[in-house]
């Protein structure tokens, strides 16, 4: 059996501040194992606030630019250990105490994915989309692959990937839907209302114009690359609405979604 007789997946980004209090995610968990009943999930998390508090206890100094962390390759044992280490971990293991069947995986996990290194920001990699037998086995076999963003170059390289280009990566890979949970109920204007569509077009003058900038921009950047090639919009909703989720794995809308 191959991917294609699955129905079609479904890719599900959770930022880092989701993963500050694992208890409140419960619910979105829940909803996982409801949405697992009719399609298969994979979950790619970040990690960034995390990966800033360990440095930041350590003393590191740390800057992002444009959404992504500038990362000198010493530090990358800190960030292996929080994305890939703790939270990962701790992701997985809250999964499975729900009944989910979850398998904690880097983002290079069976060679899934390679990724590019970003030499302006040092040891940061693009990831690109690479070999799909390892999760498809395992959608196949109804467990939930939880990602972390921790990536690896050709030549053996870890590399630290933001998880927003992670998640547009294995989306890619599968072909699947994608929805970015974040801690706004998705992309919002000027006014801080929220958009509920957005086309190409539209996220250029709204970066142009920095209503969408940091974190966010990295996030409507990856999404319309992936919406464009995989010719499916792509959502960015609240990790805090379970509903939201729920509603995008059943094709009704909720949140920002991003027009190819
Ligand atoms: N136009 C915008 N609409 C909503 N959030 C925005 C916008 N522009 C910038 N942001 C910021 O992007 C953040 C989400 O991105 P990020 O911090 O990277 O979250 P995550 O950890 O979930 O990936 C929001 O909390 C907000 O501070
Ligand atoms: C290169 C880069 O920016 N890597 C990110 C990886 C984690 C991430 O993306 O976490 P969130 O989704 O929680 O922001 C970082 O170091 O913060």
């Amino acid at each position: 059996m191959n991917l294609l007789q699955l129905p079609t997946a479904l890719v599900i980004k959770l930022g880092g501040r989701a993963l500050d209090d694992m208890q409140a995610l419960q619910p979105l968990l829940k909803t996982v194992l409801n949405i697992q009943q009719s399609r298969p999930v994979v979950l790619v998390h970040g990690g960034g606030d995390q990966v800033s508090a360990l440095l930041a206890q350590l003393g590191l100094s740390s800057e992002k630019v444009a959404g992504q962390r500038v990362t000198p390759a010493a530090h990358i044992p800190y960030i292996a250990a929080v994305l890939a280490g703790d939270v990962n971990s701790q992701l997985t293991a809250l999964a499975q105490q729900l009944g989910l069947r979850s398998v904690g995986l880097p983002l290079f996990a069976g060679g899934s994915t390679y990724a590019n290194v970003d030499a302006s920001r040092g040891a940061v990699g693009i990831p690109q989309p690479g070999d799909k037998q390892l999760l498809v086995s395992l959608l196949e076999q109804g467990y939930l692959p939880v990602m972390s963003s921790l990536g690896l170059s050709r030549d053996g390289q870890r590399l630290n990937c933001n998880a927003d280009l992670a998640a547009a990566c294995i989306a890619e890979l599968l072909d699947a839907d994608l929805v970015l949970l974040t801690d706004v109920a998705g992309i919002l204007d000027q006014q801080q209302q929220l958009i509920s569509s957005i086309n190409a077009a539209q996220a250029a003058h709204y970066i142009e114009s920095s209503v969408v900038r940091d974190g966010m921009q990295v996030k409507l950047e990856a999404a319309l690359a992936v919406a464009q090639k995989s010719r499916r919009s792509i959502a960015v909703a609240s990790w805090q609405d379970p509903q939201a989720l729920l509603d995008l794995a059943e094709g009704r809308a909720a949140g920002t979604r991003i027009e190819f």
